[in-house]
């Protein structure tokens, strides 16, 4: 049985975190902290699950690694940049391993892996990203994620993307990709990848109903990260291991 701790366990994410451990065999719980817990109550969990607030996340990354334990990090705000230092821990840490996954929703996988694809044959792209408006980040983790997928793509080909404008409403440019970010009420989570060419458009859209299209990627990831070595990134990382 794998004993796991939670960290956020009073937020929206650590909640369904809380309901699949109970509600799974092979899982069970070793502690679950929020803003007034210590971090030490984590240790000796056979996984840590981190989600909190991307100004918080590091921290909890941090001293996960320097424990020498495996770490589930759901919480956004993890650019290529910033992992780089997770690695550099790692090396350090190697009984650790650090397991990031910026959606844990299957569609969002394909949809990510689709806009990668595609992203070979055309050379403008701009993505929409909406969420429900408790979000405190913006652009998503899963938008970078997906622009710097797009990014890697695109690496080698003779046409760069067509750049991004400096200006606001245009959004926010990552990787080359400008990202547009929506908070509504009513909304979950949603993204549309659109391509542009000159006589056709491309749109992969992908549509999470309720936070509970999360559960199975979650699962997946806790138990793949018990046995788990150095950085993982990304849910297909986990599914085809
Ligand atoms: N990877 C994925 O598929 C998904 C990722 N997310 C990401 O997960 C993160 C959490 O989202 P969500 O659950 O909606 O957020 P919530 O705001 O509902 O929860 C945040 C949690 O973080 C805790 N927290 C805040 N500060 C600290 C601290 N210093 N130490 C320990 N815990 C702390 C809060 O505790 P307290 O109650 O004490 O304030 C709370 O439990 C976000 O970054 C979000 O983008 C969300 C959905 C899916
Ligand atoms: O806060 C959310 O809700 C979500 N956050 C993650 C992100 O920033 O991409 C994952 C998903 O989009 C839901």
């Amino acid at each position: 049985m794998i004993s796991v701790s939670v960290v956020g366990a009073t937020g929206r994410m650590g909640q369904l975190a809380l309901e699949l451990i109970d509600a799974d065999a092979n899982l069970k719980l070793h502690s679950a902290l929020n803003s007034s817990s210590s971090l030490d109550q984590m240790l000796g969990a056979d996984v840590v699950i981190d989600f909190t607030l991307p100004e918080v996340s590091p921290t909890v990354v941090e001293f996960a690694i320097s424990s020498g334990m495996k770490v589930v990090v759901g919480t956004s705000g993890w650019s290529e940049l910033k992992l780089m230092e997770v690695k550099k821990l790692l090396s350090v840490n190697p009984e650790a391993a650090a397991v990031v996954i910026p959606n844990f929703s299957i569609g969002s996988m394909l949809g990510t892996q689709f806009a990668a694809m595609a992203a070979k044959y055309f050379d403008q792209v701009e993505i929409i990203e909406a969420h429900h408006a408790g979000k405190v980040d913006s652009p998503s983790g899963t938008a970078v994620r997906t622009a710097e997928q797009i990014a890697h793509a695109r690496q080698g080909l003779p046409s760069r993307l067509i750049p991004g404008v400096d200006q606001a409403a245009r959004g926010e440019v990552i990787a080359g990709v400008p990202i547009h970010s929506v908070r509504l009420a009513g909304i979950s989570a949603k993204q549309d990848v659109v391509f542009g060419a000159s006589d056709e458009t491309l749109t992969i859209s992908h549509n999470v109903l309720t936070h509970r299209a999360y559960s199975n990627g979650i699962r997946l990831a806790l138990e793949f990260a018990v046995g788990a070595k150095g950085l993982t990134i990304g849910l297909d990382q986990v599914v085809n291991s």
